[in-house]
């Protein structure tokens, strides 16, 4: 029997929860961190590595509390965090700045110069992205932060992301070459594969900007899947965490990959991790790529397979900003739309208000609502913001199906389907395939899987998969509103390709919403 921690570092809080390999979880407790945000600059988020420390510190010693653990008994600690999150360090791995948060988007010019150069250069990494190198990502964000901090220049001597950052400060790593990363990270967001010797070659990096010499040999380290160690915890922090000194560190992973494990997820399986964002994750034993979804990168998801991983850029914060624009928040809101029809509100969502990250990846789209009248409510819009995210999910689900990714079952992972009935049955009819929803909470749990393994509890995942995943309740499809969305989804998929799709709909409406918000930055001031 062994105790081991997860900790699961999402937008606004991280979450600690304790399982034991017999009986499962014991108990989960949070803490939260500000974003800083910035009302002129609707692309700027940056988050503090102390503030995000401290409340780790206090969410472990409150699931402690909570669970009446003695601490000298965990055996293990695994963390996963949001990514691309980065953090620009000196030779002593201490922050030169904050983070810039995954969504952070300031870096939509260098995304931009590195796609366009990697398609003029013929670079595969390019394809192995889906086509587009998003502004989410590590490459462009380092970038933005070097071309616009030149005085703290001098003193960068690496760049973290962020579940590698903590892996390694908990580990009391004090110089970046020792640090191990996580190929789920680097996978995903820079461009990394063992096929092409790691990162793209420094002549690429330097054709973007000369600014990147040198960076490519800063980032190097050993780079592992997460059935490998990050280190072993350091006394100090041993200490500030109420643990026992030298328990494993598991090299660490995105939030969104290990609640797709935590979910139950397996062969077969897609799981939609509906959050502040949504992560759509799938595992394939061969790896195909798929044009316009970001990453197909093997070992990523569950070191024996290839991770797949595409999403919605925003969804629990659009019904959010819906809640506050009404005076109220998504739970108050959200009560009585059990009741609501399949369409019935006559509205037509498109969730772009953080742009489309899949499979456009356009961060420069915004929201559209059509087809609004004079009594439509704020409960109105919600339902239909919920609506257009399931078929947005369905764009993708269908590209990912028609490039080889089996989708046998849908499970809706994440925070929100605990929370929000009507969206999973949504989903389900907008899907017309049932939708699995694990029957409790998963916080952490995918990082207390990893952490059992660390603790060597299990021979397999799946072995630890079958003892710490919680069963599921399925969303059947209804018939009737399946008609109804049957219908309105080619109506959504028009104003999708229309609004956003320039190589399918050049002469139509695809510059509209980029012209929009460029005209709002300058009126602005911004940028
Ligand atoms: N009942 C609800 N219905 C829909 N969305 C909700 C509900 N409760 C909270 N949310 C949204 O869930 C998001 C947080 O999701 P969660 O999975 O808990 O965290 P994270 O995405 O940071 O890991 C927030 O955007 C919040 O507005
Ligand atoms: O993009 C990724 C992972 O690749 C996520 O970290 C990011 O969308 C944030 O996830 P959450 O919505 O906070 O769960």
């Amino acid at each position: 029997m062994a105790i081991v921690a997860g900790a699961d570092f999402g937008t606004l809080s991280v979450r600690v929860t304790l399982l034991d390999s017999e009986r499962g979880r014991l108990g989960t407790a949070s803490a939260s961190y500000p974003l800083n945000r910035k009302r002129d600059d609707p692309d700027f988020a940056t988050q503090s590595h102390v503030a995000q420390m401290d409340a780790l510190v206090q969410a472990t010693h409150e699931v402690l509390a909570q669970t009446g653990v003695n601490g000298a008994d965990v055996q293990s600690f695994a963390l996963d965090t949001t990514g691309s999150s980065v953090v620009p360090v000196d030779a002593s791995m201490q922050p030169l700045d904050d983070y810039y948060l995954w969504c952070d988007h300031r870096a939509l010019n260098e995304a931009q110069e590195i796609t366009a150069l990697a398609h003029e250069r013929g670079l595969e990494a390019i394809e192995w992205c889906g086509g587009v190198y998003s502004h989410e990502w590590g490459w462009a964000k380092l970038l933005h932060w070097l071309r616009h901090n030149p005085e703290k220049r001098a003193q960068f001597a690496s760049a973290f992301e962020h579940c590698d950052m903590v892996a390694a400060t908990l580990s009391g790593i004090t110089s970046p070459r020792d640090a191990k990363r996580s190929v789920c990270a680097l996978g995903h967001k820079w461009l990394w594969n063992p096929k092409w010797d790691g990162f793209p070659p420094e002549e690429f990096l330097v054709a973007v900007d000369p600014l990147l010499a040198g960076v490519r040999e800063k980032l190097q380290g050993e780079v592992l899947t997460s059935d490998h160690l990050a280190g072993h915890l350091d006394t100090a922090w041993a200490e500030k965490l109420g643990l026992k000194a030298g328990i494993p560190i598991p090299v660490g992973a995105f939030d969104a990959h290990w609640d797709a494990i935590g979910a139950g997820c397996r062969e077969g399986d897609v799981v939609n991790v509906v959050g502040t964002s949504t992560c759509i994750i799938a595992m394939q034993p061969k790896t195909t790529l798929i044009p316009g979804v970001c990453g197909v990168v093997p070992g990523s998801v569950h070191p024996q397979y290839t991770g797949v991983e595409a999403g919605l850029s925003a969804v629990g914060d659009i019904f959010d900003a819906i809640a506050k624009r009404a005076g109220t928040d998504v739970k108050t809101l959200s009560q009585g739309l059990e009741a609501f029809r399949a369409g019935q509100t006559g509205l037509l969502r498109l969730s772009w208000d953080n742009g489309d990250r899949t499979v456009l990846v356009r961060s420069d789209l915004g929201g559209i609502t059509l087809g609004w009248n004079l009594v439509s409510t704020a409960q109105d819009e919600l339902f239909a913001a919920i609506e257009g995210t399931a078929f947005h999910t369905r764009i993708i689900l269908e590209r990912m199906g028609e490039h080889g990714v089996p989708v046998e079952r849908v499970i809706n992972g994440g925070g929100i389907p605990q929370h929000n009935p009507t969206l999973n049955q949504i989903y389900a009819n907008v899907f017309n395939k049932p939708v699995l929803v694990p029957a409790s909470s998963t916080t952490s749990v995918g990082a207390g899987i990893f952490a059992q393994m660390a603790a060597g509890s299990f021979a397999t995942l799946e072995e630890a998969q079958e003892r710490m995943c919680p069963q599921y309740k399925v969303y059947e499809p209804d018939p009737d509103a399946v008609v109804i969305y049957q219908q309105l989804y080619p109506l959504y998929r028009r104003v999708y390709e229309s609004f956003g799709d320039r190589s399918a709909a050049p002469q139509s409406l695809t510059e509209v919403l980029h012209d929009l918000r460029e005209i709002a930055a300058r009126s602005r001031g911004a940028h």
